[in-house]
């Protein structure tokens, strides 16, 4: 569905905010998983064409199967495209209905009454048809991510990027939010940026881990996870201790449970005593990919 190949951007500060990147992002729901400062925004906006890469390419397949020059032909993509940004803004006094019909005109929807049908439709799908008439600066942090899909799916797109969508939302949202990109996921691609392990965990087929930049790992989650299997260990250790078990052990993570620290550690075979090997997850991925990344560097 999307090609990327080889992309790279540096910033004039020289930051190199894409190293290579090199992605296939096929229909569905594709995870874009990284911490602060990975890159993943610099790549959703070079997508959206919102911004200049340096030099690679990347070709969206269009809807008759022709493929389209996504760094050049920009007003073809912009055609297939619905964009939610990290920072997504609305005017607060203007109502759900009114902001999404005036945005469904800028896209083209001229027609009165299949905009009103357009707008309905999205407004219910997206579980605001009852706040609809409300004015945008009461919603919830959830209600306007909502919103803001909804705008993004104005033009029926064939690709979306959501750019950390889920980040301020309460579990409750978090999962409403998740569930309503999952239905959309069956339909067309759908890439979600987020620094949240779970989100990729619940709701992602495929995905990649990015940082620095760099692709670090790229495939099915469950394919990831099953390379660990068998390798990862788990141990409550004192604070006291814990400098020394970082020192000699390959500590993926660290968490505190009920205040005491609990480690998860990379090891062919059992550490040492008091330790349980566990069912590695997606986490355990996500710290060892960066941790080989550290190690490389
Ligand atoms: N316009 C810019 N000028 C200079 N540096 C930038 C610019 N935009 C981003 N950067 C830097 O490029 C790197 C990648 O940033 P980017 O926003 O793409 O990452 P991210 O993975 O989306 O992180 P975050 O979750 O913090 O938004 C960071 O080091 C960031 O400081």
């Amino acid at each position: 569905m999307l090609a990327i190949r080889d992309l790279c951007k540096t910033y004039a500060n020289g930051v190199h905010a894409l190293d290579h990147v090199s992605l296939d992002i096929p229909r569905g729901m594709f995870g874009l998983l990284g911490p602060n400062g990975a890159g993943k925004s610099s790549l959703m906006r070079t997508l959206a064409t919102l911004q200049e890469a340096d030099s690679g390419s990347a070709t969206l397949e269009g809807a008759d199967g022709t493929p389209i020059d996504v760094l050049r032909d920009k007003d073809a993509v912009r055609r297939q495209l619905g964009y939610l940004p990290q920072d997504f803004g609305v005017y607060p006094k203007v109502s759900a209905e009114d902001l999404l019909e005036h945005f469904a005109v800028l896209k083209g929807l001229t027609a009165r009454a299949q905009r009103r049908e357009v707008v309905d439709g999205l407004l219910k799908q997206v579980n605001l048809w009852d706040a609809r008439k409300r004015k945008l600066g009461g919603f919830s942090g959830g209600m306007r991510q909502r919103f803001g899909i909804a705008q993004a799916l104005l033009g029926n797109p064939r690709l979306v990027i959501v750019d950390e969508p889920t980040a301020g939302l309460d579990p409750e949202e978090r999962n409403r939010f998740l569930n309503l990109l999952a239905d959309i996921g069956e339909q067309v691609a759908v890439i979600l940026s987020t620094h949240i392990v779970e989100d990729v965990t619940d709701l992602c087929p495929t995905m990649a881990i990015m940082n620095r930049g760099r692709v670090l790992l790229t495939g099915r989650p469950a394919d990831a996870i099953a390379e660990l299997r068998e390798q990862v260990w788990r141990k409550q250790v004192s604070k006291e201790a814990l400098p020394g078990y970082e020192a000699s052990h390959t500590v993926l993570s660290t968490r505190l449970v009920g205040g005491q620290p609990v480690i998860h550690v990379f090891s062919g075979q059992r550490p040492e005593e008091g330790f349980e090997r566990i069912d590695p997850d997606l986490e355990d991925v996500y710290f060892r990919q960066l941790r080989l990344q550290r190690q490389a560097a």
